[in-house]
């Protein structure tokens, strides 16, 4: 759907008004409470499943690209086709992210995808990545992360961009902004939605230090916010998604609006500079090095 705004291109579909139509606000608010048979709707690629409970409106969005839900190109453009879809259905009024992998939500962008490319994939992989976070910070629609496993950098990132966060309480698992533990900087709109959920000094001192953070230390700091055995997740998500649907959309939506907006109009206005910056650091020897001993780092791990 395009903004009645002209935007940079390519326009992103289902962007918080002014960019969204209003049409789209209504959506199933002011349905009157019948009792509707449960009707699901699916749609699948390799990478990601999703199912649209199309009576309650709410959608449960399922990563499931092997080994660890890594955000590579193809990954990121299928996540976006994926939004798409369901911002522009008018049945559809919440999402739930989780993972079909067990023990990863996310290891956050595939670093196979910034290492040892030319910089005309360097800036396609960084548009990818900078609309799949417009799409989802900027989404009409109710959007609750339930993060069942660890959840670095990117993946970090997509859980930051939902409305709420919910996270197995399981010792193992790790969530945080650890781009400066790579050697590589979060970008000031990674940084901006981090502030915007855990307040400037938490997130400045979390950020030098790239810190991964244990699933009680993240809620302590308000980086997730509920901590649930793993077997009580989808209930709870599902629990969360109903209070917030509770009220009527655009009341809602017009509340997250303005409480994102500046955030999104900045990295909108220095979009294309954002991709140049990425491309030109990327391909330093010195990150490429970086990125290669990091690499080398899991492997040995894992040894
Ligand atoms: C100007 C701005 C400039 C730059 C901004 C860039 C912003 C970057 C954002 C990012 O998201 S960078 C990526 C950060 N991610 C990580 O640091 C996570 C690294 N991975 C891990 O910590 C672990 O793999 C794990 C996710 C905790 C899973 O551990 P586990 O023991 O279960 O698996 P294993 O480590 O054996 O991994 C399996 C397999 O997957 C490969 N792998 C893991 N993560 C990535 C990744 N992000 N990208 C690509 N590949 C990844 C790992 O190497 C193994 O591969 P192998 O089987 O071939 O050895």
């Amino acid at each position: 759907m395009c903004p009645s705004v002209p935007l940079p291109s390519p326009c992103p579909p289902g962007i918080l008004f002014p960019y969204s139509s209003p049409q789209l606000w209504g959506r199933a608010a002011l349905q009157p409470p019948v009792l509707l048979p449960t009707q699901r709707r699916t749609f699948s690629n390799n990478k990601i499943l999703v199912e649209l409970d199309t009576s309650s409106g709410v959608a449960t969005m399922k990563f499931k690209s092997p080994p660890v839900n890594s955000l590579s190109l193809d990954f990121l453009t299928e996540f976006c086709i994926s939004l798409e879809k369901l911002e522009n259905d008018r049945a559809c009024r919440a999402l739930i992210i989780t993972s079909a992998i067990p023990r990863i939500f996310s290891s956050g962008l595939d670093i196979m995808e910034m290492f040892g490319k030319s910089t005309e994939h360097y800036a396609e992989f960084w548009r990818a990545v900078q609309e799949m976070w417009l799409r989802l910070y900027g989404s009409s629609m109710v959007t609750v992360a339930a993060i069942n496993g660890s959840s670095p950098a990117g993946g970090c990132l997509i859980a930051l961009s939902c409305d709420y966060r919910i996270m197995v309480e399981n010792p193992k698992y790790v969530i945080g902004l650890n781009e400066a533990q790579l050697g590589i900087v979060a970008p000031f709109w990674f940084k901006d939605t981090f502030v915007n959920t855990v307040g400037h000094r938490v997130a400045e001192r979390s950020l030098q230090l790239g810190l991964l953070h244990p699933v009680t230390e993240a809620h302590q700091i308000g980086l997730v916010d509920e901590v649930v055995p793993e077997e009580k997740l989808q209930e709870k998500a599902a629990a969360v998604v109903a209070q917030w649907l509770a009220l009527p959309d655009h009341a809602r939506q017009l509340t997250k609006s303005m409480m994102r907006k500046a955030v999104l109009d900045h990295m909108l206005a220095h979009r294309e500079e954002d991709i140049q910056n990425f491309v030109k650091f990327i391909s330093k020897d010195s990150i490429q090095k970086s990125l290669s001993m990091y690499m080398e780092m899991l492997k040995k791990k894992k040894s």
